[in-house]
C-alpha cells in the first residue's frame, strides 16, 4: 500500500464537499458512534452470534484477539462508499481473504442485518429511514464486490494452503526464521506478505511478509519475532519445530518492485521490517537491472540486529546494494532520523517495512527528505498494528 492511499487515518479520499447524500448519513452515523465503538463492535459480534451461531465456528474461540477486523474493515469501506478506485481494490482483497475464513455468499445478509442492527442501536440520535436505507445501500454494493471476488478468486486460487515448517532457526532468545513448504504452488511477488494459522491457536491469523523472492524451490521463509502477549508469533518462535503443519492465506499486499522504472530504492526496515526488503533486494538482483539500493536496517540494539550477516553478504555480492546498520542505543536516535546526511532522495523509491510508529515517523521523514507521497511504498498501518501478530 503507498502512503497516499490513506487508509489508516481515512482522511484526504474525497473532500466532504465531494460527498454523496448516502456518503453524508453514513459519515454522519460513524461520527455518532465513533466514541462508543468498543461497545458497537462487542454488539455487533454478540447479535451475529446469537441470531447466526451457525457462523461462531468462523471466528476464533477468543474474540479478544480477533478484535473487530471484520466489522472495522466494513465501516472503513462504507465510509469510502464514494471512491470506487481506491474501495474496489480494498473489496475485492477482503472478500478473496475471507476465503480462508470459511466466509460463503450466503453469510453475508446475516452480517448486514447485524451491522445495521448494531449501528442502529448506537447510533438512534441520528438514526432515521433515510440512513438506514443508505447504510443498506452501501453494504448491499461493499457484499456484492466481497462476493463477487471471493467468485471469481475460487476459480484460479485454493482458499488457503497448508505448508509443512522444514526449517526453524532461532537467531535471539525471540527471533526465529521460520521456512516452511507449502503444500500447492504459491505463487507471490517479493515485498508481499500473508496471513498465517498455527495449529495452536485456530482461526487465529495473522500477517507476515516473506522474507525472500520466489524461490525455484517453492520454499517460504518468515521472520517472526515473539512479541507480548503474541500467541501466534510465539507459537512460531518457541513451539514450531519441523514437520508442524501451518496454514497461510493467500498472498496480499503492494510494496512491491515497478520493474518498468531504473530509479534507485531507499528501504528503511526495522526490526523484522527488514524481511520484505531482504526479498526486495532478490528481486532486483533477479531482474538483472542495476539500480541502486539503499538499506537502512535498524535494531534497538546490536543483539537485534539478527539478519546482519545475510544482509552484509547481499552487500559484498551486489555492487549496487549498499546496507546501513542503524542501532538506536548507539546512534542515540530512531531509524528514521538517520536518513540525514544522505542523499539525495530525488531520484529514489521509498519502501518502508517495521512497526507501525517507525513507519509512520519514516514516511515524514522521506516526504521531508523530498521524495513524493506517490513513491512511497509500505503496507497498511492497521494491518501491522493487529494485536498479538
Ligand atoms: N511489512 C512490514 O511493514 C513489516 C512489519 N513488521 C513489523 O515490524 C515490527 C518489528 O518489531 P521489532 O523487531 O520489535 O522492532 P523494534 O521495536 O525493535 O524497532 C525496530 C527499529 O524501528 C525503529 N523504531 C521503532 N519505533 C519507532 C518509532 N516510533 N519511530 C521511529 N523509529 C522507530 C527503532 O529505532 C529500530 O531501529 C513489528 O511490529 C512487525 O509487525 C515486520 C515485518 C514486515
Amino acid at each position: 500500500m503507498s502512503a497516499d492511499d490513506g487508509a489508516s487515518d481515512g482522511s484526504g479520499w474525497f473532500a466532504p464537499r465531494d460527498a454523496s447524500p448516502d456518503a453524508v448519513l453514513v459519515r454522519r452515523t460513524m461520527n455518532e458512534i465513533a466514541p462508543v465503538a468498543d461497545k458497537v463492535t462487542s454488539y455487533f459480534y454478540a447479535l451475529l452470534f446469537v441470531r447466526h451461531p451457525e457462523l461462531r465456528p468462523l471466528f476464533p474461540a477468543a474474540m479478544d484477539t480477533q478484535r473487530d477486523r471484520l466489522f472495522r474493515a466494513l465501516l472503513t469501506a462504507a465510509e469510502h462508499i464514494d471512491h470506487p478506485t481506491v474501495l474496489v481494490p480494498y473489496l475485492k482483497n477482503l472478500g478473496q481473504g475471507h476465503r480462508k475464513y470459511g466466509t460463503r455468499s450466503e453469510h453475508y445478509p446475516a452480517v448486514g442485518e447485524c451491522l445495521i442492527g448494531a449501528l442502529s442501536q448506537y447510533a438512534d440520535a441520528v438514526w432515521d429511514e433515510r440512513t438506514e436505507a443508505a447504510w443498506i445501500r452501501a453494504y448491499t454494493t461493499i457484499s456484492q464486490v466481497m462476493i463477487d471476488a471471493a467468485a471469481v478468486d475460487e476459480l484460479r486460487a485454493p482458499a488457503w494452503w497448508h505448508a509443512e515448517v522444514v526449517a526453524h532457526d532461532l537467531r535471539t532468545s525471540d527471533v526465529a526464521v521460520v521456512t516452511v513448504r507449502p503444500d500447492q504452488p504459491y505463487p507471490f511477488l517479493a515485498g508481499q506478505y500473508t496471513s498465517v494459522e498455527t495449529p495452536w491457536w485456530p482461526r487465529v491469523w495473522r500477517h507476515y511478509s516473506f522474507a525472500s523472492a520466489p524461490r525455484p524451490d517453492g520454499l517460504l521463509t518468515f521472520h517472526v519475532k515473539a512479541v507480548p502477549a503474541g500467541w501466534v508469533s510465539h507459537a512460531l518462535v518457541h513451539r514450531a519445530r519441523p514437520g508442524d503443519i501451518i496454514r497461510l492465506g493467500p498472498p496480499t499486499g503492494s510494496m512491491t518492485v515497478d520493474h518498468t522504472t531504473s530509479s534507485g530504492l531507499l528501504c528503511l526496515g526495522g526490526g523484522t521490517g527488514i524481511a520484505p526488503i531482504k526479498a526486495l533486494i532478490e528481486d532486483i538482483a533477479e531482474h538483472g537491472r542495476r539500480r541502486p539500493v539503499e538499506v537502512f536496517y535498524g535494531a534497538r540494539t546490536d543483539h537485534d540486529l539478527y539478519d546482519i550477516d545475510t544482509m552484509l553478504r547481499l552487500q559484498r555480492a551486489h555492487p549496487w546494494l549498499a546496507v546501513r546498520p542503524v542501532v538506536e542505543q548507539q546512534a542515540q536516535a530512531q531509524l528514521p532520523d538517520a536518513l540525514r546526511g544522505y542523499g539525495p532522495w530525488n531520484e529514489y523509491d521509498a519502501y518502508l517495512s517495521g512497526p507501525p510508529g517507525m513507519i509512520r515517523s519514516g514516511v515524514h521523514a522521506v516526504l521531508a527528505a523530498g521524495i513524493p507521497a506517490e513513491r512511497i511504498r509500505h503496507d497498511a498501518v492497521e494491518e501491522l498494528m493487529a494485536p498479538t501478530s
